[in-house]
């Protein structure tokens, strides 16, 4: 193979740290831990059944449940202690919070105490591992309250509540054919690949935009009866292509991995909709505000995508709760602004051309 001199992901953040004269290390010290994190999920991923990383948690032949009530995958909890484990003691975190984690994660007192937070998904699309299709993990780095840092106390819930527009960076890992990193730190969005021979995240993808337009969306179905009339209507003329109001043929898509779709989405545009419904009144949304909406609603914004509740921009929604649940909407730009238009006229919405209600295949 051709030695191809690229950046590191290193090289790439002493660059971008050129910009603030006055940073100390400790954003880049970080972001290079959560991408050792990665690495050592990848490497676990990788190794599947070989490493008896399949199947759900055991804790004592009982198997776990976390605060969403959903099984733990073996992987699960083993991701999460990576991210702990490696993030913990580098003097960079005020805390931590995780989806596999009930409560904020305190930095244990041996180690010393810093000026950010990390919370994050640390596997993403769980259901898909023991089918070996892509995984990821996603974080947010936010700042800590800077009384929190001054004193050197306990983080609590609330130091969390802060809208996407607040985080300093974020990302994900994608554990693919290849291992991606994917990165922004408020400055575009860079995509790095992990050359396996040297153990490195190298800089592939710069600068990266989601195309404006598409022709791709990607929604799970089979909630269709449990959809609003605006998403309904959306799908519907996407489904009507060429003989509908679009007047252009869709594809469709879904892998059940949110990280996978953002990545898809990014390198090739299309639009993701895992909106609010009635399937179950105690959660408006299946996916979680602050490690899965707001960092990939902030990639997305930073390569010129959008991400929305359909009612508001996604990264403008003041968390009230860590595991906060929401309908995520995001990708090319022109498209989540159409949904957000047929959220805004709920009317229209209703009235639905009954020629074409006819012919809807979600039709409630
Ligand atoms: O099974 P469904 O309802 O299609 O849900 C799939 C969604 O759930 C998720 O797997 C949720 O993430 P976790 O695996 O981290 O719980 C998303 O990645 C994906 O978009
Ligand atoms: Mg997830
Ligand atoms: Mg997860």
């Amino acid at each position: 193979m051709p030695l191809n001199k690229r950046f590191t992901l290193t090289q790439y953040l002493i660059q971008e740290r050129r910009r603030f004269p006055d940073a100390r290390g400790d954003f880049n010290a970080l972001i290079l831990d959560v991408a050792l994190a990665c690495k050592a999920i990848a490497r676990a991923v990788a190794f599947g059944e070989l490493g008896g990383m399949l199947g759900n948690h055991d804790a004592d032949a009982g198997g776990s449940i976390n605060v969403q009530g959903e099984t733990q995958k073996k992987l699960d909890v083993i991701s999460n202690q990576y991210f702990t484990r490696m993030n913990e003691w580098g003097g960079h975190l005020a805390g931590m919070a995780s989806e596999e984690m009930d409560d904020a994660y305190q930095i244990p007192p041996e180690h010393p105490r810093g000026k950010y937070l990390l919370v994050f998904d640390p596997l993403d699309g769980s259901s898909n591992i023991d089918v070996n299709v892509s995984v990821g993990s996603i974080f947010s780095i936010l700042r800590a309250p800077q009384e929190a840092v001054e004193s050197g106390r306990d983080v609590v819930e609330a130091d969390f509540f802060q809208p996407g527009a607040e985080q300093v960076a974020a990302g994900y890992a994608l554990y693919g054919p290849t291992t991606m990193l994917v990165l922004s730190v408020g400055n575009g969005v860079a995509g790095f690949t992990l050359d396996p021979m040297l153990g490195e995240f190298m800089l592939t993808h710069d600068k990266l935009q989601v195309p404006e337009n598409t022709q791709e969306f990607a929604i799970n179905a089979s909630n269709s009866r449990f959809w609003e009339p605006p998403v309904k209507r959306y799908v519907d003329e996407c489904l009507a292509g060429k003989t509908g109001p679009r007047d252009k043929d869709f594809n469709m898509r879904w892998i059940a991995s949110m990280v996978a779709e953002a990545h898809r989405i990014l390198m090739r545009g299309g639009v993701f909709l895992y909106p609010r419904d009635s399937k179950d009144a105690a959660k408006p949304g299946r996916l979680r505000l602050l490690y899965e909406a707001n960092p990939i609603g902030f990639i997305m914004e930073q390569a010129g995508g959008r991400a929305s509740t359909g009612r508001e921009p996604m990264l403008g929604v003041q968390p009230t709760s860590l595991h906060q649940r929401i309908g995520l909407i995001f990708g090319s730009k022109n498209e989540v602004e159409r949904i957000e238009r047929y959220h805004a006229e709920p009317a229209r919405a209703e009235m639905h051309n009954p020629l074409f209600a006819e012919r809807s295949l979600f039709r409630s």
